[in-house]
């Protein structure tokens, strides 16, 4: 049988966090020993402000250290609004996470979209992809971009990036990054990673946390639901990694791992 998406589960975000810096540290080293650099993309929703939690606090050894400078950063999914717009993840990820890097110390690189194409979600998209393309080498060379590490959250329907349940943009095979103009959860224009390049990454990690995610959880992991989330980690198997607190997994029937790397 293929090997499965592991479940680490946390009793609230506090002790989750540092589990998720060392998992996070260890795919930084794994893509700077492969590449130079560390090409994570990064999601919106709850998640900058559990990665503030966890790759904040000062380094307690050399092995321990965020590596800021050798982070190339991507956005998982984008809003078509400006990067200072409240509905911006971009904007979103700045001011949980990035604008608390001391100043002084090494910054990572942002990807964010280019804000010229904002009436045109296809432009946008493939203006992004673009962007892709110049980091992991040429379309022609590389048939998807593999990223070292994709930091995902999940929706209470099941959404990932702003892949929606039963959405046309499931089946996209192609592109790498596709427009969506009909988002159920607002904005409705986005851009957002395609299924394919989201279970092609080295490495996948989720972060779902409190007890709004129960339900939805329970039909991610026990049964054959075809969500979004569920595709990926079909996907990924062994490959994705949920980080989750006690309240989000309360009463479903899948097996916990210890976390350890
Ligand atoms: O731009 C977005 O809408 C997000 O990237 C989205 O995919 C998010 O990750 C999920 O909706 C989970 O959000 P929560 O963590 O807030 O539940």
């Amino acid at each position: 049988m293929a090997k499965q998406a592991n479940l680490y589960s946390f009793p609230d975000t506090t002790s989750l966090a540092p589990a998720l810096r060392a998992y996070v540290i260890s795919c930084q080293e794994a893509g700077i020993a492969r590449h130079g650099v560390f090409k994570v993309g990064i999601s919106g929703g709850s998640l900058p402000k559990t990665l503030a939690q966890a790759l904040l606090p000062e380094p307690s050894s050399e092995a321990d250290t965020v590596k800021w400078d050798k982070w190339e950063v991507f956005f998982c999914d984008e809003r078509a609004v400006p990067l200072d717009h409240e509905d911006s993840n971009y904007a979103l990820v700045k001011k949980e996470l990035f604008n608390k890097i001391p100043a002084g110390s090494p910054q990572p690189t942002i990807h964010p979209i280019d804000t010229g194409y904002l009436d045109d979600a296809q432009e946008l998209a493939d203006q992004y992809e673009q962007v892709l393309v110049r980091s992991f080498a040429s379309r022609d060379s590389v048939k998807l971009p593999i990223f070292d590490l994709l930091l995902l959250g999940s929706g209470p329907d099941g959404h990932t990036c702003s892949l929606f349940p039963g959405h046309e943009l499931l089946r996209e095979t192609s592109a790498w990054v596709a427009p969506i103009e009909d988002s159920p959860k607002p904005p409705p224009r986005r851009v957002t990673l395609t299924l394919p390049v989201v279970t092609h990454a080295v490495r996948v990690a989720f972060v779902a946390t409190g007890a709004g995610k129960k339900d939805i959880m329970k039909e991610i992991f026990e049964g054959d639901s075809g969500l979004p989330c569920t595709l990926v980690n079909m996907g990924t198997g062994e490959r994705c990694s949920w980080f989750v607190d006690a309240a989000a997994v309360e009463g479903v029937s899948y097996p916990r791992r210890p976390f350890s790397l």
